[in-house]
């Protein structure tokens, strides 16, 4: 990362991480390096509130690269010994869903890096919740190491099976980076270039030239007839 300050079309991103680190650095380097290139863009984070595993490592770099943390923590997971000591802003609601529902309400965009099942399960309620038309905000997946290529794999499962649609397929975004997916979601929530670069990479999909595990940035091709992301200060959700 170079140490120049930039801007970006995102002020606030949810960053959905393991409450466990991993067994090996590269997942906690990833975690850091998220951190950073959200601090260099100064995007503010909205997270689950926890100072364990990865959410701790994300939080911190970005309080301590100053710019502002939001945790939202159900009441159940708010003692220290669960959920550590929170850092930057906390929000206390009632339950799961109510968390789900107010990370979503107040973020632009949302990235996930490695975890467990939490982090499986929030990042899957965000891919349905854009497919449904409830949010029509970037979703974004680190995929360090390779580490989501079985989900990936199963997603193209789905298509080729019929439970999944080619388009909602492509609501995913992934890269093995932070600047690379950052960079990639900054694109794609162009409004314009959305369109165009849709039909140009649905055309070199449809002729085999994709790679299946996003090589070949199957992200660009969302498709034409989903909602576009134009405005992100309004925040569309049903209640
Ligand atoms: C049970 C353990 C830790 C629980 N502490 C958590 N504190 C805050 N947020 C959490 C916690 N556990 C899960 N979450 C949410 O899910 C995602 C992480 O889950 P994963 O299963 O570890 O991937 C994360 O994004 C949070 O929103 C001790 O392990």
């Amino acid at each position: 990362m170079d140490g120049e300050i930039r801007s970006s079309r995102f002020k606030t991103i949810c960053v959905f991480c393991g409450s466990n680190s991993g067994n090996r650095a590269v997942f906690s380097d990833a975690a850091l390096d998220l951190g950073r290139e959200l601090v260099r863009r100064r995007i503010y984070l909205v997270y689950g509130g926890g100072s364990v595993g990865l959410m701790g490592l994300i939080s911190q770099t970005v309080h301590v690269g100053g710019c502002d943390v939001l945790g939202i923590i159900p009441a159940a997971l708010m003692p220290i010994e669960i959920s550590g000591e929170s850092i930057g802003e906390v929000k206390k609601v009632s339950d799961m869903h109510e968390r789900k529902a107010e990370m979503a309400r107040r973020s632009d965009a949302f990235i996930a890096l490695p975890g467990g099942y939490g982090t499986m399960e929030e990042l899957l309620e965000m891919i349905t919740w854009s497919q449904l038309g409830i949010h029509d905000k970037p979703v974004g997946l680190l995929n360090v190491d390779g580490y989501y290529n079985p989900l990936l794999a199963l997603f193209d499962k789905g298509v080729e099976e019929g439970f999944i649609k080619p388009s909602a397929r492509d609501i995913v975004i992934s890269a093995p980076n932070a600047k690379e997916l950052l960079d990639i979601m900054e694109e794609c929530s162009k409004t314009n270039a959305w369109i165009g670069i849709a039909a140009i990479y649905s055309t070199a999909r449809a002729s085999g030239h994709a790679n299946k595990l996003g090589t070949v940035k199957p992200w660009l091709f969302h498709s034409a007839e989903s909602t576009l992301v134009s405005d992100f200060s309004s925040h569309r959700m049903v209640d």
